[in-house]
């Protein structure tokens, strides 16, 4: 009998080009390498440097997504950039595209969005692949069975000019999330709750395999975002081993095979779980019963806590700092925090899941006074699939913005920010200082959060909001 293999090890030992040795990397095949406007130009720039072109252009895509804006063209037809740098950007890769013959996904294509919504939802993300792209939430494709990691705008070069990519093996996480998620926690409310536990190191050097019967029951959605904050406690990537619910979303996306070559291709994704006894160089117990809606109160995602709970009181000067920056007290409620901005979109919560989420809450009701609420979907499709539902009506009648697709005030690079001092409650992924616009203070939550803090103006328990509507 063979050694029993990790999911993580089937998909290395398939891509291995050549193993490592004591002075070199290994050499792995990279099956989709994804390019944004960001971290694409200096890779171009030395390709044309060092006199090469892109190796299997069919293999790589690409997208615009962080500096374009959420505004419609103006009666020029020209999108409202931010600046001339952010235009910049965009035209180079418009160009750079044009020039090598990569297909690109721009505003003006039916499919277009956030790198890692549109790649899922057109089927280019497939179990089984090696998936790059200079952007560390990569790691979201790792919800089908993926190894998706972000690189570093050198390596976009290397394998723009090669198809493979120098890696060190990283090492095995499991972690296990076994029983069943409290109504109204969502797959955001638990990954933050991992982070929270493991804290933003406790996952460096390592795959994270999330597993057990909470991981199980999550649709494509919601693995999606448990896997895109991977990054964000510090792991390499995050995946989870694909089943029915993955084949069934891939059956209804325009590139994935179809046919006998999807039945086939389907007994291939069938044996891409971890064997029974495979080793895991380190195993996380989390019991799903014990996850509560959670927010951030500090500047880094491992500062996660229950949404009942209180800024804690500890007086190491990290903890200071970020209580002086969140203009927090220690022991303060989290619940009860004076909202000035919602944002619901990004990579982590722009998906058609979220906004439903976000519309159930809304209702008929409408955002409280002074507050400003953004809903940015991920993609011009998950855009038309709520309009479809009316979910863009329900957003506008409550006094909230609805844009175009775009990372938007996720990072901010688009114009789209939070005023200094401001405090937003947040559907994205990082609460950085600084992260959503200069001063702008961040709290991450879900998107059922979020839409109650809206409503409310100010942080609340949805659990308790929800009773108190029902009361
Ligand atoms: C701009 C890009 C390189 C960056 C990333 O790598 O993640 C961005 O997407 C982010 O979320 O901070
Ligand atoms: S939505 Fe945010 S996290 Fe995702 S790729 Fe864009 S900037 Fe990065």
């Amino acid at each position: 009998m063979s050694t029993p293999r990790t999911l993580f090890d089937k998909l290395w030992d398939a891509h291995l080009v050549a193993p490592e040795s004591p002075e070199a990397p290994a050499i792995l095949y990279i099956d989709l390498h994804l390019i944004h406007e960001v971290t694409s130009p200096q890779a171009f720039a030395e390709l044309r440097a060092r006199g090469l072109r892109p190796r299997r252009v069919e293999r790589t895509k690409a997208t615009m997504d962080h500096s374009t804006p959420t505004l419609p063209a103006g009666p020029d037809g020209v999108p409202p950039y931010v600046d001339a740098a952010a235009r910049t950007q965009v035209e180079t890769l418009a160009t750079h595209c044009a020039e090598h013959g990569i297909e690109l996904f721009d505003p003006g294509a039916e499919a277009h969005g956030i790198v890692h919504v549109i790649a899922p939802e057109l089927g280019l993300t497939q179990p089984g692949m090696t998936i790059v792209c200079g952007d560390s939430h990569t790691s979201t494709h790792g919800a089908f069975g993926a190894l998706a990691f972000g690189i570093g705008t050198s390596e976009v070069g290397h394998v723009l000019a090669t198809q493979c990519l120098l890696q060190r093996k990283p090492k095995t996480m499991a972690v296990n999330i076994e029983g069943r998620l409290a109504p109204g926690v969502s797959a955001k409310d638990v990954i933050l709750h991992v982070i929270g536990r493991i804290g933003v190191n406790g996952g460096t050097g390592h795959v994270i395999e999330y597993r057990g019967g909470a991981v199980r029951a999550m649709d494509m959605e919601a693995r999606m975002t448990l896997c895109n904050m991977s990054i964000e406690a510090g792991a390499r990537a995050g995946m989870v081993a694909p089943d029915q619910i993955t084949f069934d979303w891939l059956a209804n996306t325009p590139r994935a095979p179809k046919g006998e070559a999807f039945e086939r291709a389907k007994r291939e994704w069938m044996r891409l779980s971890t064997d029974d006894g495979a080793h895991f160089d380190t195993v996380v117990e989390i019991d799903a019963a014990d996850i509560a809606p959670t927010v951030t109160w500090g500047t880094h995602p491992g500062t996660a806590i229950a949404v009942d709970a209180a800024v804690p009181a500890n007086d190491d000067p990290a903890a200071t700092k970020a209580r002086d920056y969140m203009r927090a007290r220690a022991g303060q409620p989290m619940a009860g925090m004076t909202v000035d901005v919602v944002f619901v979109g990004s990579c982590t919560n722009g998906r058609l899941s979220d906004l439903r989420a976000v519309a159930e809450v809304l209702g008929t009701r409408r955002v409280a006074p002074g507050v400003r609420m953004l809903v940015v979907p991920g993609s011009a499709e998950v855009k038309r699939a709520a309009e479809a539902e009316g979910i863009d009506a329900i957003v506008r009648a409550a006094g909230a913005e609805w844009r175009e697709p775009g990372c938007s005030m996720c990072i901010g690079m688009n114009g789209d920010t939070v005023a200094p001092g401001q405090l937003a409650v947040s559907t994205s992924n990082r609460n950085f200082e600084g992260r959503q616009g200069k001063g702008a203070r961040t709290v991450l939550a879900s998107p059922a959060l979020a839409a109650w803090a809206a409503v409310a103006g100010r942080i609340v328990d949805p659990r308790v909001a929800a009773r108190e509507v029902a009361a």
